[in-house]
C-alpha cells in the first residue's frame, strides 16, 4: 500500500523540489478550498505526487484540490470538447488532494472563472456568461455578481437507476458516529454521490468524519458522500431547505462540495416526493450554495448551482 505522501519524506521532498518555482493561486468556494495553477499552454507536468503534495495542509501549501487553468487545446479531453464546442476555450483540470483526476467540481468550476475573470483571461461583466470544459462535459457559468456565480451542472442521473427508481435508495451507508447502517441514494452530477438520509432528530455534528464512511455496495468509481438533515419545515416560502456535511472521494471531510449539494437537494427532492420543489437552499459547514432544478422537455432536469468564489492569496512554490 503506498504510504499518504507526508509519511513519505523522499517522494515529498522530490515532489516539491520539482515544483519550485511553480506559481500559484490559492482560493475557494465556500470554504471548498483549491490551488488555481496557470498553465495556460500546457507545458506543465502535473503527476499525482505533485498534486498531493502541494494539497497537504502540513508539507504543501494545503487544499481540498488542485486545478490546472489551461486552454482545452493543449490537452486531449478538451480538444475533444472543442470539436462540439468551439467556444469552450478554457478546460478546468480538476484533480483531488490526494492526486486522483475527479470528472466536475461545482465550487472549483466558479473559483475556475473568477480566476479567469479577474486576471483578464476572460471579458466577464456581470450578467455574462463562459462555457468550460470539464471532464463531465462543458459547463455554462454565469457571472452574477461581483464574487457569485451560477452553473448549469447539467442534468442529474441516477448511478444505479433500476434499484432507485425501485425503493428510492440503492445502498447502505455507516459512518463512525451512526448507531446502524443508514440507506442512502446514489447521484451521479457528472461524478458520482451517494446521499445518507439521517434520522429527523439526527445531530450533523454526532458524526466523525474523519474515516472513510462504509458504502455498500459501493458505486463501480467509488463516491463522495452527503449526510443530510432536512429542515424542519422542509419548505419555507417555497424554498427547499437541508443542512449536509460530506466525506469526498480523494479528499476527506471538505467545508463543502457544490456536486454534492446539487446531488443532495435531488436525493431529499425525491424522498419528498414533491417534484415542483425547484428551488433549494443548502447549508454546508462553510456556507449556503442555492441549487435550482429546470424541469427539461425530454423528462430529464438540468441543476443549476450557485455561490461565491473567493481568491484568497498569490504564491510560488519556493
Ligand atoms: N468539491 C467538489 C467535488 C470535487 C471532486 C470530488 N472529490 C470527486 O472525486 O468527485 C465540488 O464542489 O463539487
Amino acid at each position: 500500500m503506498t504510504l499518504p505522501i507526508a509519511q513519505d519524506p523522499d517522494r515529498l521532498r522530490t515532489a516539491l523540489d520539482q515544483l519550485a518555482g511553480l506559481a500559484f493561486t490559492k482560493g475557494h468556494g465556500t470554504g471548498n478550498d483549491f490551488i488555481l495553477v496557470p498553465d495556460l499552454s500546457g507545458e506543465t507536468e502535473l503527476a499525482p505526487d505533485h498534486v498531493e503534495a502541494l494539497c497537504d495542509r502540513h508539507f504543501g501549501v494545503g487544499a481540498d484540490g488542485l486545478i490546472r487553468v489551461v486552454e482545452s487545446t493543449h490537452l486531449i479531453e478538451g480538444r475533444d470538447l472543442l470539436e462540439h464546442h468551439p467556444e469552450a476555450t478554457w478546460f478546468m483540470d480538476y484533480r483531488n488532494a490526494d492526486g486522483s483526476v475527479s470528472e466536475m467540481c461545482g465550487n472549483g468550476v466558479r473559483v475556475f472563472v473568477h480566476y479567469l475573470a479577474t486576471r483578464g483571461l476572460v471579458d466577464l461583466e456581470i450578467g455574462q456568461q463562459v462555457r468550460i470544459g470539464t471532464r463531465a462535459g462543458v459547463r455554462t457559468v454565469t457571472r452574477i455578481g461581483e464574487e457569485h456565480y451560477s452553473t448549469d451542472m447539467g442534468p442529474w442521473s441516477y448511478i444505479d437507476p433500476e434499484l432507485a427508481e425501485e425503493r428510492a435508495s440503492d445502498s447502505l451507508v455507516l459512518a463512525a458516529g451512526l448507531a446502524d447502517p443508514r440507506p442512502a441514494l446514489s447521484i451521479s452530477m457528472g461524478n458520482p454521490h451517494t446521499v445518507v438520509a439521517l434520522a429527523e432528530d439526527a445531530d450533523l455534528a454526532d458524526l466523525d468524519l474523519a474515516r472513510q464512511p462504509n458504502v455498500e455496495p459501493l458505486p463501480p468509481n467509488g463516491t463522495n458522500v452527503e449526510f443530510v438533515v432536512a429542515a424542519d419545515p422542509l419548505f419555507l416560502n417555497g424554498v427547499g431547505r437541508l443542512d449536509l456535511r460530506v466525506h469526498e472521494r480523494g479528499v476527506g471531510e471538505t467545508l463543502s462540495c457544490g456536486t454534492g449539494a446539487c446531488a443532495a437537494a435531488t436525493a431529499v427532492r425525491i424522498w419528498a416526493g414533491d417534484r415542483d420543489a425547484l428551488t433549494w437552499e443548502v447549508g454546508v459547514p462553510g456556507g449556503v450554495v442555492g441549487v435550482e432544478f429546470i424541469p427539461q422537455a425530454d423528462g430529464t432536469e438540468r441543476v443549476i448551482l450557485s455561490g461565491p468564489a473567493t481568491l484568497v492569496s498569490d504564491g510560488t512554490v519556493a
